[in-house]
């Protein structure tokens, strides 16, 4: 049975703030989507990854990454979503999918094949989750809270994100709505979606803040080499 993964990695990183597109900034010696690439490999789960990446570096990355007979890139969208559309239609024939940021660059190679595992198991949809450990608040468009959720029945979301080929390719042909994972146009589907527990290492290197943390734990060995955080 074989698994691609499909590495967007063609966002502008504006939250980051840096001059490179984010999956280009260096992280550790290299870049967080080399990084991200070569947690897959280390998985021994991945049997092929497709890296999306702005279309002005397709040729670059191909020159960098896409020498090796494992890597396939191509250019990505103006939304997440675009840029997953152009990775799964060079994910061929496939039997499961799983997408993951190139923003989550630590994320431990153990948690990428639990994720497989299950899908291997008989799940069609798979997502890692941490507890929330903030209380989150609805709000209206003028601030002023309209809910509180039940903190407990409330999931923290990372990638990668694993799916049935077919069930993750049906979501996508069922049109061009908005989201901000996969797992949510999958749900839409009325196809349930598995979650296992996630790694505080898979956390989104989003803000400046995460890129200094991303940054003190790879000189700080323990911090990398401890099997599992968080992942209740
Ligand atoms: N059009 C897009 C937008 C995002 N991504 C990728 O999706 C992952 C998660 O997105 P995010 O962390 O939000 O990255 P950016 O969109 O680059 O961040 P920002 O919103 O701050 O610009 C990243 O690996 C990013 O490169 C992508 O491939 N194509
Ligand atoms: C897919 C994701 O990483 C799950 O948490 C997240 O939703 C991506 O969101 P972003 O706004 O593109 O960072």
């Amino acid at each position: 049975m074989a698994v691609v993964a499909l590495v967007p990695a063609a966002g502008r990183g504006v939250r980051l703030g840096e001059k490179l597109p984010k999956a280009f900034v260096e992280l550790g010696g290299c870049t967080m989507l080399a990084r991200a690439v070569d947690g897959l490999r280390k998985s021994g789960a991945i049997d092929r990854v497709v890296v999306i990446v702005p279309p002005e570096l397709v040729e670059s990355v191909v020159a960098d990454l896409g020498r090796a007979a494992d890597v396939d890139v191509v250019g990505g969208g103006a939304e997440r979503t675009d840029s997953v559309r152009a990775g799964l239609s060079a994910a061929g024939d496939a039997d499961f999918v799983l997408v993951h940021d190139a923003a989550r660059a630590l994320t431990p190679p153990a948690l990428i094949a639990r994720v497989v595992d299950t899908l291997r198991a008989g799940s069609s949809a798979v997502i890692p989750v941490l507890p929330v450990t903030d209380t989150i608040k609805s709000v209206d468009v003028l601030g002023a809270v309209t809910g509180t959720p039940l903190r407990s029945e409330l999931r923290a979301v990372q990638t990668p994100q694993g799916f049935s080929t077919d069930v993750l390719r049906s979501a996508y042909d069922a049109g061009d709505v908005a989201a901000t994972d996969d797992a949510a146009l999958v749900e839409r589907l009325g196809v349930s979606v598995q979650t296992i527990p996630g790694d505080a290492l898979a956390f989104k290197i989003t803000t400046p803040l995460d890129l200094v943390l991303a940054r003190a734990l790879l000189s700080s060995e323990t911090a990398l080499s401890a099997d599992s955080q968080d992942g209740n």
